[in-house]
């Protein structure tokens, strides 16, 4: 006699829901009361609001899934010139632009993730991310194979043939951008400039006796004093902005997708890849069951072993796994034709955490059940210090795997003394490296959590909160955001502008 249980979606009525969250960020980095404007400040957060409210607001029709939502939310982001991605990107040292995008789910798709970069034509890179994810479920890809990362002319020209929109490189330009990028370039001149001048200065003084030394001393000293104030002035008033975008969902079925776009660092050498298409660096999303002792004997429970180890994107030899999959990719018809026998609208609203998984050959002695997380992070900094981390799939793999919650894990990378910064090691605080900031979502059973943390002046970012609330915040805390004082002033012509 089978001792085989089939699937059966748990009733709303039996399985509290999971309410779909999201987070959108605009980039992380030194955002102080003194290097933003109040009305540069003001116009982001309504930004964000307005942002958030229409993702928000899609986000709540039935049926929505995390990864049409995520890709809304950042292709408004990249629509709107204040960031750092699609209209408004930075440029490289050439005076190009070339965008960067990925996207990744925490199941339900056979690539889980993609990231695109050196676009130049694309108008949404976060569209074409997604397009490549969603191919992937066909044979070859859709024409773009099975691979995971993509680059380049050929990548636009597929864009193309698949109607993704393609514009004129003039669409990405903005004057301040532009400004950013010939400030940046006459301040590595003045640097330059400088150590020639501290070059010529050391020679001289090998040449000279004591007396005629002290005097040069004097005398160049002070002309060098004049070009280091500009120079500081320049690293920490005019930070090179950081912002790129991002967002984070978590929609009801419990699934959760990042999706990040840039148009990576000012002034980058042309051909440079930063960590927001880089799997595991800028991004990542996962999910896993994690094996819980249940106080009762239940039949049919899944073995510890493939509990802990078994991540629910993979095909899997359990057919209530198989279920699953197609559940959380809101897949219902292909779920019922595989598990259920006639069709229940009750199910359409479905709510399954924590997951009593089906195997045959438990005994009642190896009684457990399994919680699903889900994660996903997006992330905003210093690229080159992200990709040398792994940073986004280390705060995955060390809440994973020492199960602390997802936030530590986060804090532990992004926050302020974390990993990103030691690693920055004597260059902390001197150039950007080590800058930078996480958002993410953890799923635990059936409770989202949205997270985030930086090691930095601020973060752009919005989010809901459970009751519906839409939260946004720029800097550390509520009440430096609500009572700020001695903000910058407006414009300064001596330096071009604001910082962000
Ligand atoms: N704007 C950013 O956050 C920069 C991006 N992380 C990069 O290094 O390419």
């Amino acid at each position: 006699m089978s001792t085989f249980t089939p699937f059966t979606a748990p009733s709303p009525s039996s399985q509290p829901k999971i309410t779909p969250r999201i987070i959108i960020h605009g980039g992380a980095g030194n955002i102080t009361r003194t290097t933003i404007s109040k009305a540069r400040y003001d116009a982001y957060q309504a930004s964000l609001r307005r942002i958030l409210a229409s993702s928000a607001e899609l986000l709540s029709k039935p049926g929505a899934t995390a990864l049409d939502v995520a890709t809304h939310a950042v292709s408004m982001l990249e629509d709107d010139p204040l960031y750092n991605s699609g209209k408004g990107a930075v440029f490289t040292r050439t005076g190009t632009q070339e965008l960067e995008s990925s996207i990744m789910v925490s199941n339900g798709y056979v690539k889980r993730g993609v990231g695109c970069m050196l676009l130049q034509r694309v108008k949404n890179p976060i569209k074409l991310a997604r397009e490549l994810l969603i191919r992937g479920e066909e044979e070859n890809g859709g024409g773009a194979k099975d691979h995971c990362q993509y680059s380049g002319p050929y990548l636009e020209e597929l864009a193309k043939d698949w109607g993704i929109d393609l514009v004129d490189t003039e669409y990405f330009f903005t004057q301040r951008k532009w400004d950013e990028h010939i400030r940046g370039l006459k301040e590595e001149e003045k640097k330059k400039r400088k150590e020639e001048h501290k070059l010529k200065f050391q020679e001289e003084r090998r040449r000279k006796d004591l007396e005629l030394e002290k005097l040069t001393v004097l005398q160049v000293t002070n002309s060098i004093d004049h070009i280091q104030v500009n120079s500081n002035d320049w690293e920490k008033s005019h930070y090179i902005p950081l912002g790129t975008c991002g967002a984070v969902v978590l929609d009801s079925f419990g699934t959760v997708c990042c999706a990040t776009s840039t148009g990576g660092l000012t002034n980058k050498i042309p051909g440079r890849i930063g960590d927001t298409p880089t799997m595991g660096a800028g991004y990542w999303a996962e999910e896993w069951l994690e094996k819980t002792p249940t106080p009762t004997a239940t039949p049919n429970l899944i073995p510890q072993t493939q509990a802990q180890t078994q991540m629910l994107y993979q095909p899997s030899p359990s057919p209530s796994a198989l279920a699953l999959d197609k559940l959380s990719r809101g897949d219902l018809r292909g779920l019922m034709s595989h598990c259920l026998p006639t069709v229940s609208p009750s199910i359409l609203t479905p709510a399954y955490t924590p997951i009593p998984a089906s195997t045959p050959s438990a005994s009642p002695a190896e009684k457990s059940s399994s919680i699903r997380h889900a994660v996903g992070v997006s992330s905003s900094g210093n690229g080159d210090t992200f990709v040398r981390m792994a940073a986004a799939r280390t705060v995955v793999a060390e809440s994973r795997f020492s199960s602390i919650p997802l936030s530590e894990a986060l804090s532990n990378m992004t926050g302020p003394g974390g990993e990103l910064q030691r690693s920055a090691r004597d260059r902390w605080g001197h150039a950007h490296e080590g800058v930078g900031g996480m958002i993410g979502i953890e799923l635990v059973g059936n409770r989202g959590t949205v997270v985030c943390d930086y090691n930095c002046g601020g973060m752009f970012r919005a989010w809901t909160e459970e009751d519906g609330a839409q939260k946004c915040l720029i800097f550390r805390e509520d009440s430096y955001e609500s009572g700020p004082k001695e903000w910058r002033e407006e414009e300064r012509e001596e330096d071009g502008g604001d910082s962000w």
